[in-house]
């Protein structure tokens, strides 16, 4: 027999090959439950590294074809080129909406997937194993995150309309919607970062070049804040909460019970404080940067 001038993977069948379209917000207003979860990294820097990280995977992984990131935000649309991926803009009508845009630029002759934009220690052999799991018979197949109740990949074979269903619950709205639930483990890729909890779990992971570099920044440590400091930049005294303003210029809420685990009578604006963070990123404790 003769050896194909390509080497025996000529002999292949040639894989479905996905166009995976990949949302990403405005940097400004992404991931705002991360917040201060990198002390000295401004927000929209670790927000970027998600994206930048979760786009090189798909970038790099076999089973795909095409990388379709659907944003308005400038930073990220220039990033994902210089990727190799292509930039559709953003209809502005939320997640759903921009995936549904996505999937219409890929064309109805497409297999199309849909994948959030933060899975930082997402690994190309993950994304490729869910997408050969999705069976080709016109059923869609979703993979939840790593909590359950999310969705991180939407994927619909060619001819199937994508018809995402994502935001709070999304699992059981896919799987109520008739897609199948992918069974396999897939670690990275059920690895989304919503909070500093998340973070710290992709770090364990293994996160991609980008959002390492920036846990490196600062010391290694995912801190949920602890450390942080910003000043006061409203306070009621009557509901005993307010806003605070971070390093970075942006604004964090405190509720009342973040007030009083400090031990203060009254905060004053402009004045100094530090910041404690629970692993959900909601602010539990402001106090004096001289308090121990
Ligand atoms: N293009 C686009 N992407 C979106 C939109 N809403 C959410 N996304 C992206 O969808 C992915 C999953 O969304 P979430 O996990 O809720 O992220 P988020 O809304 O940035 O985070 P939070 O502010 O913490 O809720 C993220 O990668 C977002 O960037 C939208 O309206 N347009
Ligand atoms: C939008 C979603 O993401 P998250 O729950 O991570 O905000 C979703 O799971 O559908």
């Amino acid at each position: 027999m003769r050896v194909p001038p390509g080497g025996w993977q000529d002999c292949h069948v040639p894989e479905p090959t996905w166009t995976v379209v990949v949302p990403v917000k405005r940097l400004g207003v992404a991931k705002s439950r991360l917040r201060g979860a990198l002390p000295g990294v401004p927000h929209e820097e670790l927000a970027l590294a998600l994206a930048a990280d979760t786009v090189r995977a798909v970038r790099a992984c076999p089973a795909v074809a095409r990388v379709l990131v659907v944003t308005d935000d400038p930073r990220v649309a220039a990033e994902a080129t210089a990727a190799g991926a292509a930039v559709a803009p953003d209809p502005a009508a939320g997640l759903n909406a921009a995936f549904r845009h996505g999937a219409a630029v890929a064309g109805a002759g497409a297999a199309v997937a849909g994948l959030t934009a933060d899975l930082p220690a997402l690994r190309p052999a993950d994304l490729a194993a869910a997408l050969r799991a999705v069976p080709a018979d016109g059923v869609r197949g979703f993979v939840a995150d790593a909590p359950g109740s999310g969705t991180v990949l939407l994927a619909a074979p060619p001819g199937v309309p994508l018809a995402p269903r994502f935001g709070p619950g999304s699992a059981a709205a896919h799987a109520a919607s008739g897609a199948l639930p992918l069974p396999g483990g897939w670690p990275t890729l059920r690895r989304d970062v919503d909070t500093p909890a998340d973070l710290a779990a992709a770090a364990r992971l293994g996160a991609g070049p980008r959002t390492a570099a920036l846990l490196a920044r600062a010391g290694g440590d995912v801190g949920y804040g602890a450390g942080m400091q910003g000043t006061v930049a409203t306070y009621d005294a009557s509901t005993r909460s307010g806003v605070l303003l971070l390093d970075d210029g942006t604004e964090l809420a405190f509720p009342a019970r973040a007030f009083d685990a400090s031990g203060l009578r009254l905060l004053r604006l402009g004045q100094r404080v530090r910041i404690e963070r629970d692993a959900a990123g909601e602010v539990v404790r402001v106090t004096l940067p001289t308090m121990a």
